[in-house]
């Protein structure tokens, strides 16, 4: 089986025993054979899979996804889903669950978009009579209806324009005491012009993102991800939001209060490594990474690795069809 190296710069132990430890501890273990996959099954017993780039593209399942995820259906093991992408709601991504014929239950499923209402609305609190402006997509304000919080922006036709924006015409709304910024595909200039107002003119406005995805992996290849979208507000404020969704605990925290899970008996499957692998990390849970989304072999082999190193590498989450069923 062969072993690549994790983090560089460790202090090598004097010992024989102790450097052999580090060794090992330093390196993942590239996943092969049928009784790899078995010891995945008797290791785990709550599997936490990342969505674009590890179940599906867009719209397109990665081969093999269904059987794998029914078979630890069928092992008894707790299945949860935990995806940055903030489009979609827990309930219509569980439309789209249904869609794609893959059986997945609500309180399975983990997106940004809920974990960032939860924060707004349980961790910093923001007051009732506060709103939060919305760069984002209709599951940002499900959610956030969902836990109460009032919001504008968003999908609301007079911001999804192209039209010039005037700053002579625009009303600032003095109750915005947040700006949540998540992945838009209607992003433009007036979200931009109006999410820059209330950050530098409403006293206390925090800025927030959802999560800071560079790239995702979409039916037919890359596209920008939500960090692109609040890249733009980063530069012209000169500061970065509090990122919400994985590598951040908040998403585990979430799903803590919910679901009783054992980290040490839990796997959390990425495709990218400072979200997915990085967020296992921090949750104290064993992470496997596969190669059908954003990370590329050469991250994690060769002179320039990563030093985000997971537990287990495989190419798709396709390939545990082989244990038998
Ligand atoms: O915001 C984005 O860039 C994408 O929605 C995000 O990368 C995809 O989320 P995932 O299911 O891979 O966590
Ligand atoms: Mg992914």
């Amino acid at each position: 089986m062969p072993k690549f190296g994790k983090g560089f710069g460790t202090e090598i132990a004097s010992s024989p025993a102790r450097r052999c430890e580090q060794f090992l501890d330093l390196m993942s273990v590239r996943l092969s054979s049928v009784a790899d996959y078995e010891a995945l099954l008797d290791k785990y017993d709550t599997w936490m899979f990342d969505c674009d780039g590890v179940l599906w593209h867009g719209d397109r399942l990665i081969d093999g996804a269904v059987d794998v995820l029914d078979l630890l259906r069928s092992r008894k093991k707790k299945v949860l889903f935990v995806t940055n992408n903030a489009t979609k709601s827990r309930k219509s991504y569980k439309g789209k669950f249904d869609q794609l014929g893959v059986e997945a239950h609500v309180d399975e499923i983990y997106g940004s978009a809920y974990a960032a209402a939860v924060y707004v609305s349980s961790v910093i609190k923001l007051p009732k009579d506060k709103k939060v402006y919305v760069i984002g997509m209709k599951g940002m304000e499900e959610e956030l209806h969902e836990e109460g919080v009032s919001f504008l922006g968003g999908t609301d036709p007079a911001d999804c324009t192209l039209e010039p924006f005037s700053l002579a015409n625009f009303n600032l709304d003095p109750d915005v005491g947040a700006v949540l910024c998540g992945l838009d595909t209607n992003i433009n200039y007036t979200k931009m012009s109006k999410a820059f107002q209330y950050l530098t003119r409403n006293p206390g406005c925090v800025f927030l993102a959802t999560n800071e995805d560079s790239t995702y992996p979409a039916g037919d290849g890359l596209l920008p991800g939500a960090g692109a979208i609040s890249a733009p507000l980063r530069y012209a404020l000169g500061k970065d939001p509090v990122s919400i969704g994985k590598p951040a605990s908040t998403m585990l925290d979430c799903i803590k209060a919910k679901v009783n899970f054992d980290p040490k008996r839990t796997l959390m499957i990425g495709d990218r490594l400072n979200t997915d692998i990085l967020f296992g990390q921090n949750g104290g849970l064993s992470t496997l990474l596969v190669l059908t989304g954003i990370t590329t072999e050469a991250e994690i082999t060769g002179p320039n690795a990563s030093s985000i190193v997971p537990d287990f590498v495989t190419q798709s989450i396709g390939d545990l069809r082989v244990i038998p069923r």
